[in-house]
């Protein structure tokens, strides 16, 4: 939906690096990355952007962003949650490799807040309704997955599909509390083959030691079959803690853990810890972060989002599953939570707009020929149907947001000064190179 609003809203307290030294340039198309260089770099080397641009062979998934496209923004909410499907995409990397998604498994002991956190991450479940949520008895597997059903409805499959595969694929699997995954009744590659990450949680509102065992427990066991699966923890329900007692908590457990394995012979295994609670945005956070790690393609995005900020004046740009309010890839100055909430907010804004005001576009081959009678209709017509979703909210605090939507489930969002957007012709020139050497890299994925 071609969106574009310009308003006012204020902000406190807003931290942000210090502008990059003007003037800003056009990304230079005959530029190039390397894909696999490290996400604290931004080299030029083996991916030319002109090439990106300019390459014509197979159908671009620009084209078929033109011939197939319904804006995200125009899929209702009620649809979005009807659908099992959430955003976070294909990833064709991990999906090719062994022609299985891999998983998320969420382990932890009983109301924990498993399902409430894969209902409110992936259900769009509103955090309150979580209070009557039953106890999961079986193991909810959850396909997360992202070839919707309208595209097929709308019968642009090839082209779309090629949009659809630069996406990650995956499972969320829901393990209940009760369940002993070591009975030798239950297969243990059935649950921990192909699994991308294990995401325990653990209650930091209760007692946490015999939870934190059984963590223990499950590291050491699968660390022998599956060393590679990540470990995550989640450090949970820290809504109702103090910022000193979260800390501590957190403290303890790490140090727990560590202890433990290294008695057992484990120093080398890496695991990660959040604290997170559904009643913030750090859940959403968390998850990014567990998903970033599962994008073999992770370094590259950050890479083109390092190019792109530096070259545009822009202090921070994140790109959002638009649904799921994960975001998949950001540059590589540190992120505050600040910046996050208010682009996870502003996706809210722009989503709750566009199901007021906002329209089905017609898939371009679906634009009726130009006739005598109404030859401007006709090129209107064709007109929307290229057009991405833009929008610009000047805060008052002189900082500027800027959204533009990349494709179907993708929108970038940037955070600049308003000196930056003076120049906007230019920051529209580099989101497009941007845009379209995105599109590539998930090809060459692909
Ligand atoms: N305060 C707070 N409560 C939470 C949070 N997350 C979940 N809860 C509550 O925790 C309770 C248990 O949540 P569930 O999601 O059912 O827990 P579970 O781990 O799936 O439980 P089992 O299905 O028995 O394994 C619910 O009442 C939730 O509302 C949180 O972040 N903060």
């Amino acid at each position: 939906m071609p969106l574009s609003s310009s308003s006012s809203s204020s902000s406190e307290q807003f931290s942000c690096r210090p502008p990059p030294t003007p003037p800003y340039n056009p990304i230079p198309i005959n530029s190039k990355m390397d894909c696999s260089a490290s996400s604290q770099s931004t080299k030029k080397n083996s991916y030319s952007l002109e090439r990106f641009l300019q390459e014509p062979a197979s159908p671009s998934p620009r084209t078929a962003h033109k011939s197939g496209y319904r804006p995200h923004s125009s899929m209702s909410r009620s649809q979005a949650l009807q659908s099992p499907t959430s955003s976070v995409g294909t990833y064709p990397g991990l999906g090719q490799a062994s022609n299985r998604r891999p998983r998320l498994l969420l382990m932890g002991q009983r109301r924990s807040g498993k399902s409430s956190i894969s209902s409110v991450v992936f259900h769009k479940m509103p955090p309150t309704e979580t209070l009557f949520l039953e106890s999961t008895t079986r193991i909810q597997k959850d396909p997360i997955q992202l070839v919707p059903i309208f595209v097929l409805e709308r019968g642009f499959i090839a082209n779309i599909w090629l949009l659809h595969s630069s996406f990650m694929d995956f499972q969320v699997w829901d393990f209940p509390g009760q369940l002993n995954f070591l009975d030798p009744t239950f297969d243990f590659d059935h649950i921990f083959g192909e699994l991308g990450a294990l995401i325990w949680v653990i209650d930091a509102q209760d007692e946490y030691l015999e939870p934190l065992s059984n963590l223990h427990t499950t590291i050491i066991a699968i660390q022998r079959f599956y060393p590679a699966i990540n470990i995550e923890v989640f450090v949970h329900k820290v809504d109702g803690l103090s910022d000193e007692y979260k800390l501590d908590t957190q403290r303890d457990i790490m140090q727990r853990t560590q202890d433990e394995l290294s008695d057992n012979g484990l120093d080398n295994v890496q695991v990660s810890y959040h604290l997170t609670s559904i009643y913030d945005h750090s859940i959403f956070e968390a998850f990014s972060k567990v998903i970033q790690k599962l994008i073999p393609q992770l370094g590259t995005l950050e890479n083109l989002l390092n190019v792109l900020c530096s070259n545009s004046g822009i202090e921070k740009a994140f790109l959002f599953d638009v649904l799921s309010k994960i975001y998949i890839a950001t540059d590589s100055s540190p992120v505050d939570m600040q910046s996050y909430e208010i682009c996870s907010d502003y996706i809210d804004v722009i989503v709750d707009v566009s199901e007021i005001y906002g329209y089905d576009r017609k898939p371009q081959g679906q634009v009726s020929s130009p006739t005598s009678e109404a030859p401007s209709e006709t090129q209107q017509e064709e007109e929307e149907a290229t057009l991405e979703a833009s929008s610009i909210i000047r805060l008052q605090n002189g900082m500027v947001l800027y959204l533009r939507e990349i494709n179907k489930y993708l929108a970038l969002i940037c955070l600049m000064r308003k000196d930056s957007i003076e120049r906007q012709g230019l920051v529209d020139f580099n989101v497009q190179v941007f845009q379209n050497a995105l599109q590539r890299v998930f090809e060459v994925g692909r």
